[in-house]
């Protein structure tokens, strides 16, 4: 492999760090003075591990090998006899040993401390910005992947940089300071150390991208696990009902396997470029020894310089022999870092724009001009739909499946932005409203509502923040839910299950219509609120709509025709555009889709029958 094929694959690692670094920088700054106090900590600790050998080779050279020379008569040394050197060379083992270590504790304590810091500001802005990103790309993202980002790969990136990056760190400023004295003391031997890091370069440089890639194949193959985990999991109903638990068995055992394969791998090259670096420095000790030796003969060097050059040299070897599992480490925390940048990078396409201002408190006029929207660019699902509706009208939605009824409905709600043409209201682009309090003047309740699994009470306070426990009451009585909730067995404080499972389906849509009574929106939407209900539930949830939606300006998608004929104005919507638009009179009168529809409503169904079958 070339040089450049070399130098190409470490550009994977650094670049990545350097990203991860540049994006994280606002949260590092947080903690610039921790991060300097640690820093002098750290300065203090790596002088103090240079000093360590000093001592042996005072012993050595002036008591030791004088003695064992026969040499009777002991010198002065520095002024100094030999037992008082002898006695500070061991107090100074203890002092330089001691000091040293408290200005380690100082500089790892520091350090991780602003590291956590750091990492858990990231991990709360990660999810504060997932929950701002447009419903296209969650529509496009696996939630078990997302969850994985902002759950596992933060933790890695916190372990291995606490574990692993400091002190390597700490290592590299050491090993610095160690070549240096090496010069100093045989600038020849010193050479024959700094020989080996051509050959650590190229040895690392070679297998650090292919950890990389494995390390980074491995934490998508575990999101892939958790998302197949959480959508299981989350449809453990349709899973049980289809049987289809042996077959989700066998995907997700394949999953499995793929990650575990890619986590071996990775392994293994982290292993082998371990041990390949533990064979080239025991080359150089051999090396160093050998020649070391020779040069003590000619009494270029002492031997106690020899020692202390020996101990470096076996100190500098420890974090060398870990180095290459460290990059390997620090390559796969690289990988769960660019993951979490990844999504950082993603920009919501529906945001506030400049200028935007909050909303007045509407009337609920809505106007459609000219509208058209695709989900995919090139593919329009509303072609040019205008409308306009007036202050407390109700608008009635129906036609075939997929005609694009809720997509309509979802552009008042800035979900998504139409490609053409704009959408008012009470005469003003929805763009110039900020999201906020455009969103909050609308009530929505669809087809199946999702509570959270909090209590009852905060599910409905979730409809308007700071909303009082009388607001709580008063909107849970409108939506007829008051009676059931207290004879549920904490009452409002009964905490749901995962998504409200532990309700009937028409209670879940009475608490649902009571979160979007207590914000009193003037305007509603209504994605076929009463769908999947039986008759009984589908009444009362209706008189509960009927007290909700009065006075205010209400969209309604509804496949069963009987229950919107008397709506304000009917859409006819087919093939992404408004074909028929008027009263339920003067449609009949039309003749045209919305008659021949409700005529075979009609029929199939039983006069006065609150059923429909779908369009
Ligand atoms: N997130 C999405 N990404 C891509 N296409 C989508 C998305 N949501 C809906 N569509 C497509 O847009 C079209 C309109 O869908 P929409 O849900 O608006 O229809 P609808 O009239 O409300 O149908 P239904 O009555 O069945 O709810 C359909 O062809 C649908 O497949």
């Amino acid at each position: 492999m070339g040089q450049r094929a070399k130098e190409k694959e470490l550009k994977g690692v650094i670049p990545g760090i350097l990203r991860i670094l540049d994006k994280f920088s606002p949260y590092i700054r947080q903690q610039k003075l921790l991060i300097a106090g640690s820093f002098l900590a750290l300065l203090l600790e790596t002088g103090l591990r240079l000093l360590e050998p000093w001592p042996l080779k005072y012993v050595f050279d002036y008591i030791l090998i004088p003695a064992h020379n026969n040499n009777t008569n002991l010198t002065h040394t520095y002024g100094l006899s030999p037992v008082v050197l002898l006695t500070l060379s061991a107090v100074g083992i203890v002092v330089i040993s001691g000091v040293g270590s408290i200005a380690a504790y100082i500089s790892t304590y520091g350090m991780s401390l602003a590291v956590v810091r750091v990492l858990s500001t990231v991990r709360a802005n990660v999810f504060h910005h997932l929950q701002h990103l447009s419903l296209s790309f969650h529509q496009k993202s696996k939630s078990g992947d997302l969850i994985t980002r902002v759950t596992a790969d933060i933790e890695k990136m916190r372990t291995v940089t606490v574990k692993t990056a400091l002190p390597l760190f700490t290592n590299t400023f050491s090993l610095v300071g160690m070549l240096g004295i090496m010069f100093w003391l045989n600038w020849e031997l010193a050479l024959v150390v700094t020989a080996i890091f051509p050959l650590l370069f190229l040895l690392t440089s070679q297998m650090i991208s292919r950890i990389r890639k494995f390390a980074k194949k491995h934490r998508d193959s575990e999101g892939v696990l958790a998302a197949t985990t959480g959508e299981t999991m989350g449809a453990i109903k349709v899973v049980q009902v289809l049987s289809l638990q042996e077959m989700l068995h066998s995907v997700f055992s394949t999953q499995n396997q793929k990650s575990l394969d890619e986590a071996i791998e990775s392994l293994r090259l982290s292993a082998a470029l371990e041990r390949a670096v533990q064979i080239l420095m025991a080359i150089i000790i051999a090396v160093v020894l050998w020649r070391g030796s020779h040069v003590v003969l000619h009494k270029e060097l002492t031997p106690g310089e020899l020692l202390v050059f020996m101990t470096y040299l076996r100190n500098a070897f420890e974090p060398m022999r870990k180095l290459s599992n460290q990059i390997g480490q620090i390559a796969k925390a690289t990988a769960s870092g660019e993951r979490v940048v990844e999504i950082l990078d993603y920009e919501p396409n529906v945001q506030d724009l400049p200028g935007a201002k909050p909303a007045h408190p509407f009337f609920g006029a809505v106007r459609f001009e000219n509208v058209f929207f695709g989900y995919d660019t090139g593919k329009d699902i509303l072609k040019n739909i205008s409308l306009t509706v007036q202050p407390g009208q109700q608008i009635a939605l129906v036609g075939a499946s997929g005609g694009g009824k809720s997509t309509l409905l979802s552009l008042i709600l800035r979900l998504y932005d139409p490609e053409a043409g704009r959408i008012l209201i009470d005469g003003q682009d929805i763009r110039e409203y900020t999201l906020n309090s455009l969103r909050q003047q609308i009530s929505v309740v669809l087809q199946e509502s999702v509570l959270f699994a909090v209590s009852v009470r905060e599910n409905i306070a979730y409809g308007k923040l700071g909303a009082t426990d009388k607001e709580v009451e008063k909107a849970a009585r409108l939506a007829n839910a008051h009676e059931f909730i207290m004879n549920l067995p904490q009452g409002y404080d009964t905490i749901l299950g995962d998504r409200g499972g532990t309700l009937s389906g028409g209670q879940r849509q009475r608490i649902a219509i009571a979160r979007a009574a207590i914000r009193q929106a003037p305007i509603v939407i209504l994605d076929e609120p009463t769908t999947g209900l039986d008759k009984k539930s589908e009444y009362i949830v209706n008189s509960a709509l009927a007290k909700l939606t009065e006075g205010r300006t209400t969209f309604i998608i509804s496949h069963n025709l009987k229950a919107v004929e008397n709506a304000d104005i009917i859409l006819y919507v087919e093939g992404g555009s408004i074909l028929e638009q008027g009263t339920h009179p003067e449609l009949m009168r039309l003749g045209g889709y919305y008659a021949t529809l409700y005529q075979i409503q009609g029929i199939v169904e039983p006069e006065g029958d609150i059923y429909a079958v779908e369009a």
